[in-house]
């Protein structure tokens, strides 16, 4: 099947490298001229587990092409997918720009049948206004070609992009046309062999289910922080009362993970735009506010601990810092908490001495060069001479630690764990005042020891 996508990011690239992989031709379309010549070169934008190779593989075989002509685009594939960001607007809503700048080249070069598969995650409605769009430009051209414009969100999760895509629990495509189904079918029948994954719904149902899957697990962590909030300050410890709850099939483990606030491209623009969405329809949806404003106050957790752990002395102090990605396995710093703890650092006067196994680059294109900011090559490097440590993202290099060590390194003993992953017993053993999320133990100041 001929394919094309719009839109090479971490969505777009995936999709076309899943899809080529399974025996599907595919040309991934991008406006960014430098990542086209990167991907051409076989250089990878983005770092993402098992994606150089299922690239490489692919465009060795030619079935993955990479191309910034448009016209070539829009005339290649019978399915057209928009994978373009879209990022919030200045009040919080999706901003549709590029997804509408895609639906008007495809409107302006198409000649014959297509389907336009939204997997853009975008306001209901979306695929209306798509529709609309391409046969306003159409009309303009005096032509009159049948098309249909369907929803089929996107679920994967960086880092394990290409698991979920490949292993996903639904593929979700929202059309009432009858055609539409059928390419759909076709192109994700390598996925739909063992069981029934496809679920056909109407358009606007299969825009809302996006946003709703994203605002739920979202929900669920601003829920986790607010319980760990306050079990810290009851003398209880979250990671018991995660284990009691998580065992109870009805909520489960996932996603209660208590922690220094999501971040990431998606979760906080998603729970905003619904939001938005919400007002523009009348109504106000306080529970998605709630989780916003959980999260805000949850990204300054790792700050105030550290501040006040350091008798709110941070000025000329140099801070270790494990972890600059939102989440391990990804370089992606997009909204991540480490850049809320770091402005607040250099605000107050101090600086950061960061190490990150994957998103340095990104760091440094974010930052530039500053003298508040070192960026080092091993973890080891960020602590040795530092005042104190917070680590901001649970990479597995650091999960095993000598803490006897780590105190040697250390001008004041202070460690902050935004990801709990230690025992808070087993740190204090070697004389380090611990602080993590939700945990009594993180409660003690220094001097009580
Ligand atoms: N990043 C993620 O894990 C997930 C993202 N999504 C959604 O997928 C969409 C894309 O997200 P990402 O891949 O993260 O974005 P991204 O920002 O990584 O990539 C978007 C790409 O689209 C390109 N682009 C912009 N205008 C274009 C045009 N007119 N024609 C062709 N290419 C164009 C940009 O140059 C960029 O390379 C967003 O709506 C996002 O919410 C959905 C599920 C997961
Ligand atoms: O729409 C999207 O873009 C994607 O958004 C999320 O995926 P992603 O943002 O890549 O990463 P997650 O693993 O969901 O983590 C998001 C944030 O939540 C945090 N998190 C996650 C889980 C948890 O228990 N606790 C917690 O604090 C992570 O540290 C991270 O900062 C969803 O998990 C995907 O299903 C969705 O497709």
């Amino acid at each position: 099947m001929r394919i094309t996508i719009f839109g090479t990011g971490y969505v777009g690239l995936v999709t076309g490298a899943c899809l080529s992989d399974v025996g599907h031709n595919v040309l991934c379309m991008d406006v960014d001229e430098a990542k086209v010549a990167r991907l051409l070169d076989g250089d990878m934008p983005i770092f993402e587990p098992g994606l150089e190779h299922l690239v490489k593989r692919n465009v060795a075989n030619g079935r993955l092409r990479f191309t910034t002509d448009t016209a070539s685009a829009v005339a290649f594939g019978t399915l057209q997918f928009i994978a373009v960001g879209t990022p919030p607007d200045e009040d919080g809503s999706a901003d549709l720009q590029y997804v509408l700048a895609v639906a008007r080249a495809i409107g302006e070069h198409m000649n014959d049948y297509k389907v336009i598969v939204d997997k853009s995650t975008v306001p209901v409605g979306t695929a209306n206004n798509v529709h609309e769009t391409i046969r306003q430009v159409l009309a303009k051209r005096g032509c009159d070609l049948d098309f249909n414009v369907c929803s089929n969100p996107e679920f994967l999760k960086e880092g394990a992009a290409i698991e979920d895509f490949t292993y996903g629990a639904r593929i979700i495509v929202g059309t009432e046309s009858e055609r539409a189904k059928e390419l759909m079918r076709e192109c994700y029948a390598p996925y739909n062999r063992h069981h029934e994954k496809l679920m056909f719904m109407d358009v606007r149902s299969a825009e809302l289910t996006k946003y709703a899957a994203n605002a739920m697990l979202a929900t669920k962590i601003s829920f986790m922080n607010e319980i760990a909030n306050l079990a810290e300050r009851l003398g209880a410890d979250i990671e018991a009362v995660r284990h009691g709850i998580g065992s109870d099939p009805r909520i489960g483990y996932h996603f209660i993970y208590p922690g220094c606030g999501y971040g990431g491209s998606c979760f906080p623009k998603d729970v905003q735009a619904l939001t938005r969405t919400a007002q523009q329809v009348g109504y106000e949806a306080e529970l998605l506010a709630s989780v916003e404003a959980v999260n805000q106050r949850q990204k300054g957790t790792l700050f105030n601990k550290l501040a006040q752990a350091l008798n709110r002395d941070l000025t000329g102090k140099t801070i270790a810092l494990w972890g600059l990605s939102f989440k391990p396995n990804t370089d992606d710093m997009r909204d991540a908490p480490s850049r809320d703890l770091m402005e607040s650092l250099w605000t107050a006067g101090a600086k950061v001495r960061a190490y990150d196994p994957e998103a340095m680059n990104e760091c440094r294109r974010i930052y530039g060069d500053r003298d508040d900011l070192i960026l080092v090559k091993s973890r080891e490097d960020a602590v040795r001479g530092a005042d104190a440590l917070v680590i901001c993202t649970e990479w597995k290099v650091f999960r095993s630690v000598d803490f006897y060590w780590l105190k040697q390194q250390l001008a004041i003993p202070v460690v902050v764990d935004g990801r709990n992953l230690y025992e808070p017993y087993d740190v204090k053993q070697a004389g380090l005042l611990y602080f993590a999320v939700g945990r009594a133990d993180s409660l003690q100041k220094p001097g009580k020891n």
